[in-house]
């Protein structure tokens, strides 16, 4: 599908984001090995979180689904049955990395696929270290691409360090100690997002998490893990496409309600606060294990920054729309430490870099990331999503300021994570 954007004179509007992707996900998942039943609210139906389900599904677990709302039938950490046919995770990194983690212990065959990017993305990252642990699993290239094949078997506790910031990897772990013989410990780079950790202790799982470590102990008793009912809050990653529309238009006001604002996840707003945008949070509170709060964007310039650091992991799948904020800011943008980005559903440096220029940004691809020159303007044009819902939705963005009108192919990758992005951009420029 092809979807023309053009040139907005206003923006404005207040509304909610749909349910966060990886709290979702998470949700479904984890509830699955719950001893009893759950009820999820906020549930984002984004293509990703439906591959989740539908996964879980082939594996004996009933899951009612309708809208924004689930329920799940837990089956106990030991109550999946092996599925008769191969397991298809679409898109999702996440289906597969967490799903390969919590099958590598059940004790039966399974076959995980996905679409053509996901079964080129590297997964050496969780078939080394979960062989490691006794896994028995393999896949194409030595293990290191998806079709993967695990043959479940005792998990063996042990240390492993982390050697990349991964929330996926570290789920994966931490999914497979569940049904380990022993305490699993992970020490090295464990700090990204941290939706894993604070559900399982929430479905009352032994796990310690200090500053360079975490240990997760296998429940011996069959009670746990206990079922979590939760609403899952608007996912930042979606909002932050709202806030850099504002942040980069010279008459806008965006609010955003009710979402996430867990600290590994919120990189974003610090990279505009830096940059000068006018930023407000407001009725910051708890919901279930995460802090959420309203957050308001509104027009004005931006000056160039520097990303990197402990900041990447903080905001990684932001950074294609981060970079459409730096093209339009003063000065330029330094994004570095940031390689983790051509291992996602495209090589998103050389995707941002070749669709922004065909707008009429001046920006540079780096080993680990751009160098993106800031201040010139940006001009309608025909570009590409390479079907990545985060570049269609990055290109979009532009298009609110770009000169005349932008075609967009493959548009229709947005369902991946934000299903429901067209009508939030038509309502905010009819506002
Ligand atoms: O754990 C998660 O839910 C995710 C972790 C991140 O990937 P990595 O773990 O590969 O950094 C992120 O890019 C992805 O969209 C979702
Ligand atoms: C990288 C992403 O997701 P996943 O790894 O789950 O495909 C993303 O949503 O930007």
């Amino acid at each position: 599908m092809k979807q023309t954007v053009s040139h907005a004179k206003r923006l404005r509007g207040a509304f909610s984001v749909p349910g966060d992707k990886s709290i979702s996900h998470r949700s479904v998942l984890f509830n699955a090995l719950a001893e009893g039943n759950a009820e999820i609210t906020g549930f984002l139906p984004g293509a990703d979180c439906l591959s989740s389900i539908a996964c879980l599904r082939q594996m004996g677990v009933e899951i009612e689904h309708s809208d924004d709302k689930v329920r799940v039938f837990g089956r106990g950490l030991r109550g999946l049955r092996e599925p008769s046919d191969v397991l298809d995770c679409g898109n999702s990194g996440t289906t597969l990395r967490l799903l390969a983690g919590l099958l590598a212990g059940q004790p039966f065959l399974s076959v995980l696929t996905g679409d053509a990017s996901l079964r080129s993305r590297p997964q050496r990252r969780i078939t080394d270290p979960l062989r490691q642990l006794g896994a028995n699993l393999d896949g194409r290239d030595n293990g290191n691409r998806a079709p993967l094949v695990i043959r479940g078997t005792t998990i063996h506790g042990g240390n492993y360090e982390l050697p990349i910031a991964s929330a996926q990897v570290k789920s994966a772990l931490l999914l497979a100690g569940l049904t380990g013989d022993a305490p699993m410990r992970l020490t090295g780079k464990i700090v990204s997002r941290d939706h894993t950790e604070r559900m399982l202790i929430a479905m009352g799982i032994d796990l310690t998490v200090k500053d360079d470590e975490i240990v997760l102990y296998p429940p011996s008793h069959p009670v746990f893990p206990y079922p979590l009912s939760l609403h899952v809050p608007g996912d930042p990653s979606s909002a932050t496409f709202w806030w850099v529309a504002a942040a980069i238009h010279p008459d806008a006001e965006i609010t955003t309600l009710g979402v996430g604002l867990n600290p590994s996840r919120t990189g974003a707003l610090d990279v505009l606060k830096a940059m000068g945008a006018n930023i407000t949070i407001s009725n910051e509170r708890n919901e279930g294990a995460e802090p959420v709060g309203d957050v308001t964007v509104r027009g004005g310039g931006l000056r160039g920054t520097r990303i990197d650091g402990d900041l990447i992991p903080r905001l990684i799948d932001e950074i294609p729309v981060l970079a459409v904020a730096a093209a339009c800011a003063v000065g330029e943008t330094v994004v570095a430490d940031a390689e983790e980005l051509r291992a996602k559903e495209t090589d998103r440096v050389a995707t941002v870099v070749s669709e922004l220029s065909v707008m009429g940004a001046s920006l540079e691809a780096t080993p680990d990331g751009m160098v993106i020159a800031g201040g010139g303007e940006l001009h309608g044009a025909t570009v590409q999503s390479h079907g990545d819902h985060r570049i269609a939705m990055a290109l979009a963005v532009a298009g609110l300021v770009a000169k005349g009108e932008t075609i967009i192919a493959e548009a229709e990758a947005v369902t991946v994570s934000y299903p429901t992005f067209w009508q939030h951009y038509a309502q905010i420029k009819e506002a």
